[in-house]
């Protein structure tokens, strides 16, 4: 078995005096794919900015890449976090928010063309983001994500906004991503996109955390069962990861992320 990427135990969250997350725990390899699904206000985008370190945890520890999750250029160098919709440059097309990107980031995964063309925008290209439709800004925001190199994609909702075709294409890009050892951690409301990935799926009910299939609560520390990360079976409950480290909180860093 890999060493988990991420290791999350017994963590909770409190906002506005209420209990948000309760006991969650989950682990993810590299090569991984685990999808967080629930209701609206379930938790998915808390248990996501635990794991990006934007939201401190009332209980519980947090592993993320060898660490808790830490406001650092080199954290932010590993992981990326796709989100609300970025700020774009108005003066910039699209073709530079991607050449933006591949400046910083050395070597890119993908060189510019082809992530126009993976994302199908090259027609685009010229445009400026705040001309393009909602759909057309989530490929940009998905291209700018996968444009760079990194170990770990933390996706809230990725299919926002994509129409049915895309988000199939984008089942396929995020297998790629895995098959070549990215871990991918996303929120989604759409079971076809999780099934297309053949992602682990956690179910968050009330900040309860569970397994997809198995169902047992508060149990969300499920390890591919065949062993081969990404395999799309389910966790089996295995006990938790011992010893991760406590997480810590950090403010947001929004020039670090895609
Ligand atoms: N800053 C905040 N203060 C108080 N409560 C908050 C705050 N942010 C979120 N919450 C509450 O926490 C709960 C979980 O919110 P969260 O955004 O994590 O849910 P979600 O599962 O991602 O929902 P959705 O599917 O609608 O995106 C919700 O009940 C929400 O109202």
């Amino acid at each position: 078995m890999p060493t988990p990427i991420i290791t999350v135990r017994d963590v909770g969250v409190d906002l506005g005096g209420n209990p948000v997350l309760r006991d969650v725990g989950l682990t993810a390899v590299p090569g991984e794919i685990v999808a967080v699904i629930g209701a609206n206000g379930a938790g998915k985008s808390t248990l996501l900015r635990c794991l990006a370190g934007l939201q401190s945890p009332a209980s519980g520890e947090l592993d993320v890449l060898g660490g808790p999750p830490r406001d650092d250029s080199a954290f932010w160098r590993d992981v990326v976090l796709v989100g609300d919709e970025p700020a774009w440059y108005p003066g910039l097309t699209v073709r530079e928010h991607l050449e933006l990107m591949r400046a910083v980031h050395t070597p890119p995964r993908l060189e510019v063309d082809a992530a126009l063309g993976l994302f199908d925008l090259e027609r685009r290209a010229d445009a400026s983001p705040l001309t393009l439709s909602t759909g057309q800004r989530q490929r940009l925001s998905l291209a700018n994500a996968l444009l760079r190199p990194s170990r770990l994609l933390l996706l809230d909702e990725p299919e926002r906004g994509l129409d049915s075709t895309f988000r199939q294409h984008l089942a396929t890009i995020l297998r790629e991503y895995a098959t070549a050892g990215g871990t991918v951690i996303m929120a989604t409301h759409d079971l076809r996109l999780a099934e297309a990935t053949l992602a682990r799926q956690i179910v968050l009910t009330d900040g309860h955390a569970a397994d997809g299939r198995s169902g047992n609560e508060h149990m969300a520390d499920g390890h591919p069962r065949s062993g081969h990360p990404g395999d799309g079976h389910p966790g089996n409950g295995r006990p938790r990861d011992e010893h991760p480290e406590n997480g810590h909180p950090r403010d947001e860093h929004p020039g670090d992320r895609a």
